[in-house]
């Protein structure tokens, strides 16, 4: 049988990768994303927390890997936040580890589409809230100033929601450590725009699980 090799040359640019994540989506779920549009460039701010040797990026193959490495291994779904196709997405964050964990920092990119819709342009609250719920809770895996995934659970997301959010923006969310109570990790969180303008902030609270 003959074979066709194609030569996909490596995307020039991060933006042009998150527009194919977007192809992609609507090659493979079509009716699901029938409402997706492009995303765009992803931020420039987050190209220099790349070159920022204080931040380290935080990769998971759960986030990285396919539908099939996912299936095999134990997940049933797309990631709520995390996945290319999520009404809301956090393509990366990057942590800016403390030891002793108090001060550690998580920052990342978050782009509202279209699915976070509520009223004419506008998102829905909850994509905020579920936003501040993910950096919470990753924040507080790195409660040892090192990521350690999936190392407790999200138990308090308290938000304050300052501004709306129009569908179609790249913001800017950051966590960080602000005490750690022997399980109990406390941590502020907010998300906000290129001018600083904070759209919400939480306080939340992660409970490390037993040492076994
Ligand atoms: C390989 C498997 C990996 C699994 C990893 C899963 C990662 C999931 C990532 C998430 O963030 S999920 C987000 C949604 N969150 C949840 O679904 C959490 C639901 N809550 C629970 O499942 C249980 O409450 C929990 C497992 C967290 C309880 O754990 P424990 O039984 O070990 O804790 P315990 O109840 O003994 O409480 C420990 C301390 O935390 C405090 N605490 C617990 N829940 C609280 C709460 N909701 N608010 C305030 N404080 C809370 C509690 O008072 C206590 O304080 P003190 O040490 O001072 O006494």
């Amino acid at each position: 049988m003959d074979t066709i090799t194609l030569n996909v040359p490596t995307l020039p640019c991060v933006g042009l990768a998150a527009a194919a994540g977007l192809l992609a989506c609507k090659l493979i779920a079509p009716r699901r994303r029938a409402d997706e549009t492009e995303r765009g460039p992803l931020p420039a701010w987050l190209d220099e927390l790349e070159d920022d040797e204080s931040y380290e990026r935080v990769r998971l193959p759960e986030w990285d890997n396919g539908t099939e490495w996912r299936r095999k291994n134990g997940f049933k779904g797309s990631d709520y936040v995390h996945d290319a196709c999520a009404a809301v997405h956090v393509p990366r964050y990057y942590l800016r580890g403390v030891s002793g964990g108090v001060g550690s920092k998580l920052v990342g990119a978050a782009h509202f589409g279209p699915g976070a819709e509520s009223h004419r342009g506008l998102c829905h609250g909850g994509t905020m809230c579920s936003l501040m719920d993910d950096v919470v809770g990753w924040t507080g895996f790195c409660a040892t100033g090192v990521c350690k995934p999936w190392s407790g659970f999200t138990v308090q997301i308290n938000t304050a929601l300052k501004k709306p959010v129009d569908v179609g923006s790249w913001l800017r969310i950051e966590g960080e450590i602000v005490k750690i109570d022997g399980r109990k990790v406390s941590v502020k969180a907010r998300l906000l725009d290129v001018d600083g303008d904070v759209h919400c902030e939480a306080e939340g609270l992660v409970v490390l699980k037993k040492k076994s």
